[in-house]
């Protein structure tokens, strides 16, 4: 049986004071690749923050990557991200360099210091983008869809057990929607799990694959014909 990469037990979610879900019971297991759907505002934000750490877990019992999000302390954050790779709607690049500096940049901030092995991190991240070439380029001299790409190539930098991926397409045009999903339907192939919250149902319906619903203050898993 697939080893369990996430599982949440009882799990409310909050922003602040806030219960914005409850009652969650799910479990994501090592390989899948798994939607999150719902309406704005109706809480898929606050869940991927809670899993990462952004928000603390108060009620309920989780554990990601073998980290327990009951007991997570704020130094251990850094040691759970360094296990997750996380991509945002806004792929969040540093303006001010190049794409080579900002993927060195967070190897640094991981802990690297051997150059010729960040190089060779680094080469072997933008191949997979299919970016390989670009790496020279300062994020503004890219396109949306090539910056989403260099944001997943930067994901993958620690060799994340879990990727979490708050609506990669969001900001990206159908057809550029497609082709980064297939980078993320690669990444998935080689055995990585991932969670990707989106609202995008063409995506969906070209690459259907386990969904989860976030509606009512509760987190369910839908049947295809439901979504
Ligand atoms: N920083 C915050 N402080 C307080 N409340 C917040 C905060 N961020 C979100 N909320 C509230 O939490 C609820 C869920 O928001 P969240 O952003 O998780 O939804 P979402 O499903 O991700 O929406 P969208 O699809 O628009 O991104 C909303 O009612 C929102 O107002």
């Amino acid at each position: 049986m697939a080893e369990s990469i996430l599982k949440l037990t009882d799990v409310a979610v909050f922003q602040k004071e806030n219960m914005i879900l409850n009652d969650i019971s799910l479990e994501i297991k090592k390989g899948e690749f798994v939607y999150l759907i719902g309406k704005t505002g109706s809480g898929k934000s606050s869940f991927m923050k809670t899993l990462y750490g952004d928000l603390p877990l108060k009620q309920g019992q989780g554990s990601i990557v073998d980290f327990n999000l009951k007991t997570l302390q704020e130094k251990d954050i850094p040691f759970l991200r360094r296990k997750l790779g996380i991509v945002f709607q806004d792929f969040k690049l540093l303006p001010d360099r190049t794409i080579n500096n900002n993927l060195r940049f967070v190897l640094k901030a991981t802990g690297w210091i051997d150059q010729p092995k960040m190089d060779a991190k680094i080469e072997e991240v933008l191949h997979k983008v299919d970016m390989k070439t670009k790496g020279f380029k300062f994020p503004h001299e890219l396109s949306g869809g090539e910056q989403q790409r260099i944001a997943i190539a930067r994901a993958l930098l620690n060799d994340p057990e879990l990727i979490l991926a708050d609506e990669p397409t969001g900001n990206l045009d159908p057809q550029t929607s497609v082709e980064v999903m297939k980078v993320l339907q690669e990444i998935n192939k080689t055995g990585r799990t991932i969670l990707m919250a989106t609202h995008d149902y063409a995506l969906i319906l070209k690459y259907p694959s386990k969904t989860l619903k976030c509606d009512g203050s509760k987190v369910f898993e839908v049947v295809q014909k439901a979504v």
